[in-house]
């Protein structure tokens, strides 16, 4: 398992607590910045993230910033990404059962550190459902 990683200044301190917890489960992380609290632009840590994810250079990919808006929609950009912007658990796992997310999106100033890890392990151990579902993000591309 290889998981692709950006994020903002809003997002540092998360994101190196995030590759933490990663690297002690055995996950290899491919890690695009920012790896500190000067203010940046989250695209520019995005885009990279999304060709990793894209290319299948990573199997999974994890984007942060302060509201997790701007580094969703720099990835849904992507043709094949579906970046899922999560809040609860329970959300992080409808995005993987019924929507197969393959970027999770944290927003850092609005969820605590032991949540955004939480949601991490449970983006990573929970699959999508398919069925009715396969047929709906078949859907989601526009060109
Ligand atoms: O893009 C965002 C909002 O959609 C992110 O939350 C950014 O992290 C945020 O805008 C950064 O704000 P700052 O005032 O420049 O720290």
């Amino acid at each position: 398992m290889k998981i692709a990683i950006g994020n903002d200044h809003a997002g540092t301190e998360y994101k190196l607590a995030i590759i933490g917890l990663l690297k002690s489960m055995g996950i290899e992380v491919i890690n695009h910045g920012t790896d500190g609290s000067d203010s940046v632009d989250y695209a520019d840590f995005v885009h990279p993230v999304a060709i990793e994810v894209e290319e299948g250079n990573a199997d999974l990919g994890i984007i942060i910033c302060g509201s997790g808006n701007g580094v969703s929609m720099t990835a849904n950009k992507h043709q094949k990404i579906r970046a899922a912007l999560c809040w609860t658990i329970e959300i992080v796992k409808l995005a993987k059962e019924h929507n197969d997310a393959n970027i999770l999106s944290l927003p850092a100033r609005f969820i605590s550190l032991p949540q955004a890890l939480e949601m991490v392990k449970t983006f990573l151990n929970t699959s999508f459902e398919g069925g009715r579902h396969e047929r709906r993000i078949e859907k989601i591309p526009c060109n």
